[in-house]
Order: C-alpha cells, then sequence, then structure tokens
C-alpha cells in the first residue's frame, strides 16, 4: 500500500495511492469493547507478542497487494490514543474516525469517509489481526473480478444444532440439525463493490434492524454474495482462549521466519 492525497484527513493523514491499489479501501471496525474477552482494554489495543491487535490488523491488510487506503474505526474517545498508535509505528496514512455503538454503525461511519475513487471496499475485523495479505487479495480480487460481495469462509467442523433459547442457562430444546456440508464459518475481510454496501447500510439502518455481519445485510437486498476459502489463521479473538491461539501462531510464523 502506498500512501498520498491530503484531501482526506477526519484525524489527520490519508491513504490513498496511485496505481491500481486505490480504487480498493479496507475499513477496519475496531470499536468494540471485548466484553467476551474480560476485563481490560477495548480489545482492539490489547496486546499480541507487544504489538496491539489493531497494528497487526492493519499491517496484514495494508500488506495486500489490492489495498490502496485504509480506515481504522476506533473506539469513540480513543481516536486520539489510535492515531498516536498508528503513527509510532510508522503507519501514519492510516485514516482515523470514531465508532458507534454497534459494529453496524461503525462500519457506516468508515463508509461515509471514503473518496469517490473508492470502487471496491473490504471490510475487516481488527479482532482478526492474522489475517494473511493472500486472503485478504483473494476477497478483493474476486470482487474486482466482478462479484458484488463476496465473504471468505471456512467449512464447520462441529456439528450444528438450532436450538429455542430461553436465555435462562439450562437446558435448551433441539428444533433442528441442519445439514453441515452445506455450512461455512464466515470470516473477514469481507469484500463488496462499494454501491452495494453503501446501499446496505442505508437500507438496513432504515428497516432499524442489525446484523452480525455486512454480507448479512447485502443478502436482504436481494443481492448474490459468494463464498470463496478463508483461512484457519484469520479466526476472531473473541474470547481469552483465542489469545493463546494468537500468540501460538505467531510464535510459528517467528520460527519460520528465523530458518
Ligand atoms: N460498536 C462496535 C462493536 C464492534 N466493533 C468491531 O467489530 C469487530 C468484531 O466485533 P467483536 O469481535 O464482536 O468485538 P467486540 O464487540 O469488541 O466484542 P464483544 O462482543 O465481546 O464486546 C471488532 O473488531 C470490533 O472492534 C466496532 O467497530 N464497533
Ligand atoms: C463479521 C464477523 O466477524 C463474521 O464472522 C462476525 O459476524 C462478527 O460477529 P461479532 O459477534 O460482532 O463478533
Amino acid at each position: 500500500m502506498s500512501i498520498e492525497s491530503p484531501d482526506l484527513a477526519p484525524s489527520g493523514g490519508t491513504a490513498i495511492s496511485e496505481g491500481p491499489g486505490a480504487r480498493t479501501a479496507v475499513i477496519i471496525p475496531a470499536a468494540g469493547k471485548g466484553v467476551r474477552l474480560g476485563p481490560g482494554a477495548p480489545k482492539a489495543l490489547r496486546v499480541l507478542s507487544g504489538t496491539p491487535m489493531l497494528i497487526h490488523a492493519v499491517r496484514a491488510t495494508a500488506r495486500a497487494r489490492a489495498v490502496g487506503l485504509v480506515v481504522v474505526v476506533a473506539p469513540a474517545g480513543g481516536t486520539t490514543e489510535v492515531r498516536a498508535l498508528l503513527d509510532e509505528n510508522e503507519l501514519s496514512g492510516v485514516v482515523v474516525v470514531p465508532g458507534g455503538e454497534t459494529r453496524q454503525e461503525s462500519v457506516r461511519l468508515g463508509l461515509d469517509v471514503l473518496p469517490p475513487s473508492v470502487d471496491t471496499v473490504l471490510v475487516h475485523d481488527a479482532a482478526r489481526p492474522l489475517v494473511p495479505a493472500e486472503t485478504v487479495d483473494a476477497v478483493a480480487d474476486a470482487v474486482r473480478n466482478g462479484a458484488p460481495a463476496v465473504v471468505p469462509a471456512l467449512p464447520v467442523t462441529d456439528t450444528v444444532k438450532e436450538v429455542e433459547p430461553h436465555g435462562e442457562g439450562g437446558p435448551e430444546p433441539v428444533t433442528g440439525t441442519p445439514d453441515r456440508s452445506r455450512l461455512r464459518a464466515v470470516q473477514t475481510p469481507q469484500g463488496f463493490a462499494r454501491k452495494v454496501l453503501v446501499e446496505a447500510h442505508a437500507r438496513v439502518a432504515l428497516q432499524g434492524e442489525g446484523a452480525t455481519d455486512d454480507a448479512g445485510m447485502v443478502e436482504r437486498l436481494g443481492v448474490d454474495v459468494v463464498v470463496v476459502p478463508g483461512h484457519e489463521e484469520a479466526f476472531k479473538v473473541t474470547r481469552p482462549l483465542d489469545l493463546v491461539l494468537a500468540e501460538a501462531v505467531l510464535a510459528r510464523r517467528r520460527a519460520r521466519d528465523a530458518y
């Protein structure tokens, strides 16, 4: 990713390059609290091998061939801290905007600051800090080759049950067992033709409904969404055990690089 252009600097710096990458932007929603990870700093600012998760995620996406612009959606009161962190890590061209109450709102706030030249948008969780650049490029390429919406995903390894949830912690009645061969566990970055994602966010906001991923909102427009292979290292850091796995992946990468 090369970085230039002064037109867009909500909180200092801009990152839109010349060349093919200039048309593809990544929005990194990083404004979540990380409740499931337990008490501490906002999840995106917690460290893995001494480096905040958000910095891993920015580097992972910026490394991709396709990416020309990175927009980080920071915790609402944390934009100054995030800006400083990016500058310290020589990522000054990354744009920072404050986030919202929900992931959906945070993504929309990122979409609002994209320059007109961007026609392909990837949305990548800060909570998936170890995504390989190849996965980012595979998603971007699929969009640039004509798919309006693309999600990386892996086959499900557990058998999945549908239940009647009652939220009381006791046994829950099972209502079905979906055919596992048709199920995929969806990751990020999810990639979109910009106008499709903008429309999805506008429409779903009007309907007042939430969605757990961006592709789910696009599906509601009746637009086709396709799956490309995800990667096991693109897992989401959600619970404390995921931190252990992330450290192990980083240690494996360091060992590999040492040879
Ligand atoms: N209001 C929010 C909520 C979430 N996110 C981001 O969306 C991604 C996926 O969300 P998740 O893993 O659920 O993160 P948290 O909301 O932080 O986790 P929790 O639900 O455990 O609090 C994360 O990078 C998170 O920072 C965001 O930008 N704005
Ligand atoms: C977008 C996502 O990472 C795809 O798997 C996931 O839906 C985010 O869910 P969360 O509950 O907000 O972590």
